[in-house]
């Protein structure tokens, strides 16, 4: 896992969507077309605001959305669908976007993303982590088993007491009980994938990762066994770690 260390969360996002464009463009290049999966949440928030400034040429790149909330409707504040609709989908002119849909037939709805996802690989992930270490709603201890591409799962009070913290919901009554999240599996299928995680409120997730031997109690631990991971923290995400015996740090 190459690591790379920012001043700040800005410095971080400027730099994600530089590597981020990079990749599409060769994508595109090389096949015509890029497929990348997003994450959300407001640690992707300056990533995200670069990204979209970034000379790509959009209508060639398909977006698969990562995970949402459970019967959550797609105008409630804390819709990730929402959130991706306005800091990116609406913004650009992309071949097509693929969103978690968590309402009506959800049974259907999982197998219809599933048939998608699963026409050709993902060339690009953007995939954060949460304050449990958790990607995408896999929260431990995260099922690395399973083969489907996307899974019903139940949030743990962690993940829910985050989104409280972040403003998302107002009590914790109100974060709903279960998730859709891509998997485990599925993320590990991205030919590349880049983890930007900012801000002090990581900095023990990212003590856990690189502490941990992968185990499925501290989900991310599963990223150091992909071939072409890079992870963007920024000085406060690292301060728990030795930044020192690290490959990069800019
Ligand atoms: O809850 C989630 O966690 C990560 C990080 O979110 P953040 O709110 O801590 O920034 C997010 O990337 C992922 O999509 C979502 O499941």
């Amino acid at each position: 896992m190459d690591t790379k260390v920012y001043r700040t969360s800005e410095e971080l996002g400027a730099a994600a969507a530089r590597y981020a464009a990079q990749i599409l463009n060769e994508a595109i290049a090389e096949q015509g077309y890029a497929r990348l999966t997003l994450s959300t949440g407001a640690s992707q928030l300056d990533t995200l605001k670069a990204l979209v400034q970034m000379d790509v040429d959009w209508r060639k790149v398909e977006m698969f959305h990562l995970d949402e909330y459970m019967n959550l409707a797609s105008d409630h504040p804390a819709s990730f669908r929402k959130y991706l609709k306005e800091k990116f989908t609406d913004l650009l002119p992309l071949a097509k976007a693929h969103f978690v849909n968590p309402e009506g037939d959800v049974a259907q709805n999982i197998l219809d993303l599933t048939n998608e996802i699963r026409k050709a690989p993902i060339d690009l992930g953007l995939i954060g982590v949460g304050e449990n270490a958790h990607i995408a709603f896999n929260d431990p201890p995260a099922d690395f088993d399973t083969k489907e591409a996307y899974i019903v799962v139940n949030l743990d009070e962690a993940c829910k007491q985050q989104q409280v913290s972040e403003g998302w919901f107002k009590t914790m009554e109100e974060v709903p009980r279960q998730a859709i999240s891509m998997t485990a599996h599925q993320i590990m299928q991205c030919k590349v994938i880049v983890s930007c995680v900012p801000y002090a409120v990581k900095a023990k997730a990212i003590r856990s990762l690189f502490e941990h031997e992968v185990t499925n109690q501290v989900p991310a631990t599963i990223l150091k066994t992909h071939p072409h991971v890079t992870l963007f923290l920024d000085e406060a995400s690292a301060s728990l770690i030795d930044v020192n015996s690290l490959a990069t740090s800019e």
